[in-house]
């Protein structure tokens, strides 16, 4: 990959209070329009690294370069102009389940709007029929009326998608988006969250425990073990045990590491 990569880790490593080393040395690029997933156990470093392509947390060393931007230096308007340039989906979906699935989605917008806004009506029309688009290119548009609550967990999450992408992101970031849906509905949002990267361009990264899931729409799979990059290989080509040796080998013993 010789162009510039839209996000990029210079051996970056998190430490947190307490001794923590989530991110250990981490280098890693994500070229424009790739979708890469990553893998690894429970407290691996995933969201972590994640939360530093926003700047939700910042590395303890290293740097973390997003759509050309040094992310460690952003502050305030800086930081929120970047973080409007990238969409966040989340494991538990963070709807309001109280109201309406489109006043959900023009929640989407509210980075944009000055004030707090309370009801549909409060939200400029343009948002409103934004948020109806984005809606049915999800496949939710009659469901746009009720509310949050009613509907089911991959429903729910199409609705987090639709919202994520009312900002027009350039990045989707997706930390375990479909760890609480059942297979059908996993693979539902995972071929959404394909389709839509692929159509508009966009550049995913997107943390997952499901190996299948990875090979099926990941291009690319880096493993974390400990906070280290164990793994970082292209998906075509890579067998199911090449994948899951990720969680039963150490970092040296696996293939396409490091130097
Ligand atoms: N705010 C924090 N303060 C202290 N330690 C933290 C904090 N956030 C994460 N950690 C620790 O950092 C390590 C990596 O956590 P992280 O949540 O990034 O892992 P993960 O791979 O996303 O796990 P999971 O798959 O369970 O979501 C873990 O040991 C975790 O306990």
């Amino acid at each position: 990959m010789s162009e510039e990569p839209v996000v990029g880790f210079d051996r970056v490593s998190k430490a947190f209070d307490g001794g923590v080393r989530a991110l250990d040395e981490v280098s890693l690029r994500v070229g424009a329009g790739e979708l890469l997933v990553l893998l690894g156990l429970s407290g691996s470093g995933k969201s972590t690294l994640l939360r530093h392509v926003d700047g939700l947390q910042r590395a303890t060393s290293g740097t973390v370069t997003v759509l050309g931007r040094d992310v460690g230096r952003l502050r305030g308007s800086e930081l929120r102009s970047l973080r409007r340039r990238v969409g966040f989906v989340f494991q538990q979906f963070h709807l309001v389940g109280s109201l309406t699935v489109l006043e959900n989605v023009c929640t989407g917008a509210l980075g944009t709007l000055r004030g707090p806004r309370l009801g549909l009506f409060t939200y400029p029309r343009r948002v409103r029929h934004a948020a109806m688009e984005r809606l049915e290119r999800v496949g939710l548009a009659d469901q746009a009326m009720q509310r949050a609550d009613t509907l089911s967990g991959g429903q729910q999450q199409r609705v987090a998608v639709a919202r994520a992408l009312l900002q027009r992101p350039e990045i989707l970031l997706a930390d375990e988006p479909v760890a609480s849906l059942d297979p059908d509905s996993a693979a539902q949002v995972m071929n959404l969250i394909a389709e839509i990267g692929r159509e508009d361009g966009l550049t995913v990264v997107c943390s997952l425990h499901q190996v299948d899931l990875a090979l099926s729409w990941g291009h690319r799979i880096v493993g974390l073990r400990s906070g280290r990059v164990v793994l970082d290989t292209p998906v075509h080509g890579l067998s199911r045990e090449e994948a899951m040796s990720i969680y039963s080998k150490v970092g040296s013993e696996l293939s396409g590491v490091g130097p």
